[in-house]
């Protein structure tokens, strides 16, 4: 962890999170706490199951992403009731607050509840409880991205999309744009090319998962077949040093998840995860956590480790908080009073140096 003045500074940045799966917040306890009350039997086959401890300590030894997601598919079948949606957001929230974060935009997987069972509006009012209440209690402004699963067939993707209920939470502006996430090899984002025109139509935001595990050419593909205008993880760009150059030149963001590159091994160390290149090319990205509860960092955990690993100047840290600030989709409003909490913390930080 980084030296407490570092630490305190790191921790007042304004941070805004554009790479959060909620499902990806469920605690082990969480999950053992709900598996409990909603009678849901975890596997018995898989020792890992057996405690909060043995879960925690095989979180520790992901091999891949789809390893993780095995995992992380499971853990998500706990989930039934609004009131848990709220509980596993609510729980995020505070980490959130404590973290220095000041707006959200989260993921959520519907597929993956609906087919279990759970309606749509059970899923979106519990998490719309917690979103209030973080608004009221911490001041944290959010948004919803609806993400598409690549595991399942595009069939499935599009049915969704067209649901009545998911068509309602984009059109009351309860949901405001489109992601793409699950197993990336073997998945190329032109499948989803006919989901993204629709969304297109709608004017929803647009962004993918894209260069995670998955090599550049899923960066150039989704760029040019979906027109997202983010790039979540996108970390194989720094493998293609002309499609780096051209995704700086258009400002097109990506949101890297330092921890969650090392622990799904895409990545053997953080000194790895490409930071320094991307801020040496003026490749735009924000810092985030991916999925907390499963890759043992919250968002100030990112931040702590990039600094331990690249010593980024108070200058490079205010330069990757505006580009993550000036990179969401939130109101003009709100990036305005963002960005000028960002000046009061530098001035705040540099009276304290100086
Ligand atoms: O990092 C991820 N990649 C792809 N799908 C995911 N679903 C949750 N986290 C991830
Ligand atoms: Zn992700």
């Amino acid at each position: 962890m980084c030296k407490s003045s570092i630490h305190s500074f790191l921790q007042a940045l304004p941070k805004v999170e554009h790479h959060m799966h909620i499902e990806g917040a469920l605690s082990p306890s969480l999950i053992f706490k709900l598996a409990a009350k909603n009678g849901i039997e975890l596997p018995k086959d898989d020792s890992a199951f057996s405690s909060v401890e043995s879960l925690v300590e095989r979180y520790k030894h992901f091999t891949s992403l789809d390893d993780f997601l095995h995992y992380y598919y499971i853990g998500m079948s706990v989930l039934l009731s609004a009131g848990d949606f709220e509980a596993l957001a609510w729980d995020y929230f505070q980490h959130a607050a404590a973290d220095g974060v000041v707006h959200a935009e989260l993921f959520y997987d519907p597929q993956a509840h609906t087919s279990r069972g759970v309606s749509y509006s059970t899923i979106v009012s519990g998490i719309s409880a917690a979103r209030k209440r973080a608004e009221s209690e911490f001041g944290i402004t959010t948004e919803l991205i609806c993400c598409f699963l690549r595991h399942l067939p595009v069939s499935d993707s599009l049915m969704a999309f067209d649901s009545s209920e998911i068509q309602a939470s984009f059109k009351d502006g309860s949901v405001i744009g489109i992601g793409l996430d699950s197993t990336e090899l073997d998945k190329p984002p032109h499948l989803w090319k006919e989901l993204y025109a629709k969304a297109a139509t709608q004017e929803l935001n647009l962004t993918a998962h894209a260069g995670e595990e998955g090599p550049a050419e899923y960066i150039t593909d989704a760029l040019a077949s979906l027109h997202i205008s983010r790039i979540d993880h996108g970390v194989h760009l720094i493998d293609d040093p002309e499609l780096m150059a051209s995704v700086a030149k258009e400002g097109i963001m990506l949101t890297v998840c330092p921890i969650s590159n090392v622990v799904l091994k895409c990545f053997p160390s953080i000194k790895d995860v490409p930071i320094r290149k991307f801020l040496d090319a003026g490749v735009r990205f924000s810092i985030n956590s991916d999925d907390p509860a499963y890759f043992g960092g919250y968002i100030l955990d990112n931040y702590c480790a990039v600094d331990d690993a690249f010593q980024l100047s108070a200058e490079e840290w205010k330069s990757v908080c505006r580009a993550a600030i000036e990179g969401s989709w939130c109101s003009e409003e709100r990036k305005a009073e963002l960005l000028e909490r960002l000046h009061s913390v530098m001035e705040h930080w540099r009276s304290k140096v100086a």
